[in-house]
Parts: C-alpha cells; structure tokens; sequence
C-alpha cells in the first residue's frame, strides 16, 4: 500500500495543506445547512500528485464522522481508483461512501479539481421529482450557464454515481448535477469552487420553487443565458 511519509515532501506538504483546506470547507456545509447529520462530503485532487512518478491523489472525509469532529487530521487520502492510502490516520478510518464516485470524476475529467455531494432541501426535492431547475434567473446564468440537469438513478458505493455525474456534466455547462432521487453533485477547479456551486445550487433551488408557488417561470432567452454566462466567467470580481 502507497505510504504518505515515502511521497516527495512537497508532496506531504500539499497532503497536508488539502487536507486542511478539506476539512475546513465541511464547516461551510453545515454554516449554510446544506447538510444533516453526517450526510455529505467534499473532495479535493492533491495539487502536484498525478505526476513525476507520484500517483493522482485526493483527500475526503471519513464516512459516517460528525461535522464537529472533521479536523484536518482526519481526513482521508485515496489513489484515484479510490483505494485509501497509508496516510497516518487510524485505520478504522473509512472514507467517505462516496469515494467511487469522486474518484470516477477524478480520473475521467482531468480539469476536475473538486467534488462536493450534499442533500441540500430544495436541491434535493428537484431531484426527488427528477426535474432540471429551469434557468430562470440571471444568477443561475451567470454560475451555471443553463438549466441544473438531472442525472440517472443510480445506486452508492460503486462507479455508477460517478458515471452518471461525468455523462451528465461533460457536455454541460453546468457545475451542479442533481442526481435522480438522491440529491446534488457538484464540480469544481478547487473544491471551494465546487462548494460555491453548492450553495448556489441549493439557493436557486429554493427561489425557483418559490416563484413556481404562484406562477410557471419563464426561462432566460438563449442568448440572454450566454452573454450572462461570459460575462460573469470572464469579467465578474476581482481582477488577479
Ligand atoms: O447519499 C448518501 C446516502 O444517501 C451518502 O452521501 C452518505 O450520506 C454519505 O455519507 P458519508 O459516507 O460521506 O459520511
């Protein structure tokens, strides 16, 4: 098994500074109450694995740990193929359930550098239905570029989730997934990005719904939904 303390030090150092950022962003799961009890995780690629002789790595929570107890030092290192490694955490430490599917999206979408799942409310009941959120709103063009799609059915703990998540966004615009009667995938550069898209997720979710208690809406004209879509990819914020 590929041990932490035989990789590069810049390696264990990028380990460790994800694993800091990892656990760190589960904090705004719960500060936005996009989850409940331990439901729901967020991933990150290592910045730096995957080359010069160093295997693809990516860091996620345990499975099943509570919220309070996420400290950077329990956080979970895997191969790509979704295999924990030998990362000085205790060996009762299972990763998340939903390791395959984060790892699936690692190795099929090499831009990918962040995977969040949560069971967010509003999200999560479009899901239920199995109806995309209709790109209504010029916030939902300027993050997701169109409708949120909705993704197979698909069972927990093998490929198949992650699957569905790559077929479904590959061709999309979209960072946000809501996978047939389960709830929200979110992808990212970075794993903030991929919470980001989280949070939207949920929050459009919830205004759509709302403006759908009085009336149908009415989507965004297409060309509307693009020059959103650019302007706020290419000249929104703060210049770097
Ligand atoms: O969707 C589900 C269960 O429906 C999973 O996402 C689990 O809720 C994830 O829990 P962890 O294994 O990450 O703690």
């Amino acid at each position: 098994m590929l041990r932490l303390n035989a990789l590069p030090p810049e390696i264990q150092d990028s380990v460790a500074e994800t694993q800091r950022r990892v656990a760190s962003l589960h904090k705004e799961l719960t500060r936005n109450r996009l989850v409940v009890w331990t439901a729901g995780n967020v991933s990150e690629r290592v910045p730096g694995s995957g080359n010069a002789g160093v295997p693809g790595l990516f860091v996620i929570k345990p499975s099943g740990v509570s919220y309070d107890a996420l400290s950077p030092e329990v956080m979970v290192v895997c191969e790509l193929d979704g295999n924990k490694i030998n990362d000085g955490t205790a060996d009762r430490l299972q990763p998340s359930s939903d390791t395959a599917a984060h790892a699936y999206v690692y190795r099929h979408m090499g831009e990918i550098g962040g995977v969040v799942h949560t069971h967010s409310t509003y999200a999560t009941a479009w899901a239920a239905r199995q109806e995309p959120i209709p790109c209504a709103l010029t916030m939902m063009a300027d993050e997701f570029g169109g409708d949120i799609p909705v993704g197979p059915f698909a069972l927990i703990g093998d490929d198949s989730i992650g699957r569905g998540i790559v077929e479904t966004l590959r061709h999309s615009r979209s960072p946000a997934v809501l996978m047939a009667q389960h709830g929200p995938f979110t992808i990212g550069p970075d794993a903030e990005a991929a919470v980001k898209a989280a949070v939207m997720c949920e929050d459009v979710a919830r205004t759509i719904h709302i403006a759908r208690q009085h009336d149908d809406v009415r989507r965004i004209d297409q060309e509307l939904i693009d020059a959103l879509y650019r302007r706020y990819q290419r000249a929104y914020g703060q210049r770097n």
